[in-house]
């Protein structure tokens, strides 16, 4: 699903946020990237989704060569990721529900078949009796797990997430951990940037370790 091959990542003005990235992940696999702040966990997500390029190695996601994918071409790539920031990024002014939708409304589904996705997508996380709320009436987990539901609501075949449970307390922090597991278990490929070592250690999933740009440690399944 990915291969990244000697991927190396340097920003404008010179500071290497990756060097030389080697890793390989399965269609249908979950891990988790781990390591210091600043070691280039949120970097090497960007690559993936195309927010940033790599400056030198191959990046492959599902098959394709990312340097050859055109800037035009980005959104199309983006539609098959589901990206989950920490920050959920939700829009305040629009209902659950229409936060939900709006990746449905503008890959123009009909009304009914976005109203049958979003209610699932809701059901799915827990928050089918608040599609009619605004996120400020939310808590920090209900609100992250409605940025879930609109990640998913592609049914993309890839789930990256960037710090999910940052502002958690631990219950939720696994609560939400427990909704990436479920997309695994019915095959989606889910990588997940966090530093919370305590929660993905409890976690049977792949661990690799970022430090300072490059990939220490990659440990395999332990359960
Ligand atoms: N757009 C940018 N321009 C220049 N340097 C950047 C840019 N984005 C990130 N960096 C630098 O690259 C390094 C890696 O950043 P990155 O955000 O990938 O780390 P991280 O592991 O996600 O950290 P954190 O856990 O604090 O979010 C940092 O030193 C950061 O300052």
């Amino acid at each position: 699903m990915i291969r990244f091959t000697d991927v190396s990542k340097r920003y404008p003005g010179g500071y290497e946020a990756l060097k030389g990235v080697d890793f390989h992940l399965a269609p249908g696999e979950m891990a988790f990237l781990t390591g210091h702040s600043g070691a280039g966990k949120s970097s090497l997500l960007k690559l993936i989704a195309l927010i940033e390029r790599a400056s030198s190695g191959q990046v492959l996601v599902g098959g394709q060569n990312l340097a050859r994918v055109k800037s035009r071409h980005i959104p199309f790539h983006r539609r098959r990721i589901g990206i989950i920031f920490q920050d959920h990024r939700l829009l305040f002014d629009r209902t659950v529900f229409d936060n939900v939708a709006l990746p449905l409304i503008i890959s123009g589904h009909a009304r009914r078949e976005v109203e049958r996705r979003v209610r699932a997508a809701l059901d799915k996380v827990g928050l089918l009796d608040r599609a009619r709320s605004f996120p400020v009436t939310l808590s920090g987990g209900e609100q992250q797990r409605v940025g879930i539901a609109r990640a998913v609501i592609n049914r993309p075949p890839l789930v990256l997430a960037d710090e999910p449970t940052g502002n958690l307390d631990p219950e939720l922090s696994r609560e939400i951990m427990e909704i990436f597991r479920d997309f695994n278990r019915v095959g989606v490929s889910v990588l997940i940037a966090s530093h919370d070592l305590d929660l993905i250690r409890q976690m049977p999933h792949r661990i690799l370790r970022l430090d300072h740009g490059r990939l220490a440690s990659d440990i395999g399944v332990t359960v």
